[in-house]
């Protein structure tokens, strides 16, 4: 039970867990060691003091050296041994937490990404797994090791001498004490530290996403000084944190030290009263400055230890959040999507209301509405992109919500509007289609898709890298190397939102004959606006504000005068307009 709350605390994996014990077991031993190596001293004080006051022969210098020397070595093995435990095994730890959030996030559902932007999830994999590395390695371990060799020494001081065992240790519980009291205003201003830093980042990324809309709009300016205030407030916020802090670790650390100042009064009391001789103050003296030597180190790093929860709660939301699980092996009886009252939100937007319709195996089922009427929407709830919130989407008969979404995509070819690149060359590009392509099987598809041709202009043809998501490509090619994935991978069922919407009408005619191919007998879902694009379609459905409008064969709907009729004659009015 401690070992989960502790784990989730500092955001650990089981293993992490482990190596904090070991940091922490290695830290009692080495204080220890150190404590025996203050006993070494002791002794020779005593035997020296013996010697002068009562005429005692001189220690033993043999056994002393001897004890020096197993001393020493004791020490190095014991610090070389917590050396590895709290720092050499935390970068296993930071390899491992940073594979298994990016692991959580590929398996996240997409409406996971609108509600944390790329900046703020990198933030996480990059900077709050950097912070908590810290935590792990300068913290943990050694802090609660020095709780543990603390509450030894000070059981042993106890027994010793009560009264100077607490002149001497009040301060210690006192110190903490002040820093836990003050933690919530240390996470606060962690929060608000961490979000200024987002919107830094955020700044920076849109800043350098939208160059060219910044550039045409002449925003430079406004947007630079939008950047700076932001810069600005963070570096307030970031020293407003760093003053807090400060204070209340200084002030925790004078306190702790006051502890030497009252075991010196409380023992020169002692001693002219008799009660105690000098040797046993100057034990005392030698112990406390081990006992705070641990928690002068930790001090500082304590209150990192608070503000690393703000760090240790958002890797904790991405492990929390559910992910898109279901059965590894996907056999469905044939290849029909049968959407059936299907309902979906946004967040609480709604956007779906009782979605029924069927796409058929070997036939184009075509989504038309106008913009915003819930077509994308459907097009991403039947790859499982995103659940849905009310009904069912089965295919084949197997409702895909009981499907690893990882084992459902193997069936799937989606060509969506916003085509996602990889900046490797374009061969590597396409055979993304599918893995373990062969060379000729990538340019076979590349040559059906059409993209032959641009892509020997290109400068090492196939081998040309493309630039971060293919920015050196324009967006019919873009479009078409992600055709060419599709053709690559021959899925039975295919997804196609505005998949010629970047071409001109010369690559459009070639595109259509690819395509038109890679759809034969297969299960088709098509999203576009262009009307003509769906009049040879086996079947349409319209969708209006998130319902559907009618559904049909094309002639069917023409038949009967409503919406899918209005927008045919719109566009075909709108095809004869021209400027001027
Ligand atoms: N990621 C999202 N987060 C929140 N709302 C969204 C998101 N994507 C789409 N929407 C909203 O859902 C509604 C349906 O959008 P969708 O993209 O499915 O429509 P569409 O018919 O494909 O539109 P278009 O033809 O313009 O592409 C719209 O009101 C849109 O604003």
């Amino acid at each position: 039970m401690f070992s989960k709350n502790f784990q989730r605390k500092y955001a650990l994996t089981d293993q992490g867990v482990k190596n904090v014990k070991k940091g922490a077991f290695w830290t009692v031993i080495v204080n220890l060691v150190v404590m025996g190596g203050m006993s070494i001293l002791y002794l020779l004080m005593y035997g020296l003091m013996g010697t002068f006051t009562d005429d005692q022969p001189l220690p033993n210098a043999a056994l002393l050296l001897g004890l020096v020397v197993v001393f020493l070595i004791l020490s190095f093995v014991t610090h070389l041994q917590q050396y590895y435990a709290t720092y050499g095994l935390v970068y296993n730890e930071v390899r491992s937490t940073r594979l298994s959030l990016a692991e959580r996030l590929r398996k996240l559902p997409l409406g996971y990404f609108g509600k944390r932007d790329l900046a703020d999830l990198t933030e996480t994999i990059m900077g709050d797994v950097n912070r908590m590395e810290h935590v792990w390695s300068h913290v943990l371990g050694y802090l609660y090791g020095a709780y543990l060799s603390t509450a030894i020494i000070a059981v042993c001081l106890l027994v010793y001498d009560w009264r100077l065992a607490i002149a001497c240790l009040w301060g210690v519980p006192v110190a903490f004490g002040l820093l836990f009291g003050t933690r919530r205003i240390s996470a606060r201003t962690s929060e608000r530290t961490k979000k200024a830093a987002i919107r830094v980042s955020d700044g920076i990324q849109e800043a350098l996403e939208n160059v060219r809309e910044i550039r045409a709009t002449n925003q430079e300016e406004r947007y630079l000084a939008g950047l700076n205030q932001k810069i600005d407030d963070h570096e307030k916020v970031t020293i407003q944190g760093e003053l807090g802090t400060g204070i209340f670790v200084n002030a925790a650390s004078v306190i702790m030290r006051l502890g030497v100042a009252t075991t010196i009064l409380v023992g020169a009391g002692l001693i002219l009263s008799g009660q105690i001789d000098f040797m046993l103050l100057f034990l005392f003296l030698l112990v406390i400055t081990r006992v705070y030597a641990p928690f002068d180190q930790s001090l500082a790093l304590i209150a990192e230890m608070f503000v690393s929860q703000v760090s240790a709660d958002r890797m904790n939301e991405i492990y929390d959040t559910p992910t898109a699980e279901g059965a590894e092996v996907f056999q469905p009886k044939g290849y029909d999507i049968e959407f059936d009252h299907v309902g979906f939100a946004y967040d609480k937007k709604k956007v779906l209301d009782g979605v029924s319709f069927t796409a058929r195996e070997g036939e184009v089922t075509a989504l038309v509405g106008p913009s915003g009427s819930g077509k994308s929407t459907c097009a991403r709830l039947a790859a499982r992109l995103w659940d849905v919130t009310e009904g069912s989407i089965k295919v084949g008969g197997v409702d895909i919500s009981t499907v690893d979404p990882e084992a459902l995509l193997t069936d799937y070819s989606m060509v969506f509007q916003d085509v996602v690149l990889f900046d490797d060359t374009v061969m590597e590009n396409i055979r993304l289609g599918k893995r373990g392509a062969t060379d000729d099987e990538v340019r076979a598809a590349a040559e059906a898709a059409n993209c032959g041709e641009f892509i020997c202009r290109l400068p090492q043809g196939y081998d040309t890298p493309i630039g971060e998501n293919g920015a050196k490509l324009s967006g019919g090619e873009r479009q078409r190397i992600s055709i060419a994935r599709a053709l690559l991978k021959n899925a039975p069922i295919v997804l196609l939102d505005e998949a010629t919407a970047s071409l001109d009408v010369e690559n459009e005619t070639k595109v259509q004959g690819a395509l038109s191919r890679l759809l034969a007998g297969k299960t088709v879902l098509v999203i576009a606006h262009r009307m003509r694009t769906v009049a040879g379609a086996d079947h349409i459905v319209v969708l209006e504000n998130g319902r559907v409008a009618e559904q049909g064969t094309p002639a069917e709907l023409m038949e009967c005068g409503g919406l899918y009729r209005r927008m045919v004659e719109l566009q075909s009015e709108s095809a004869r307009w021209q400027l001027g």
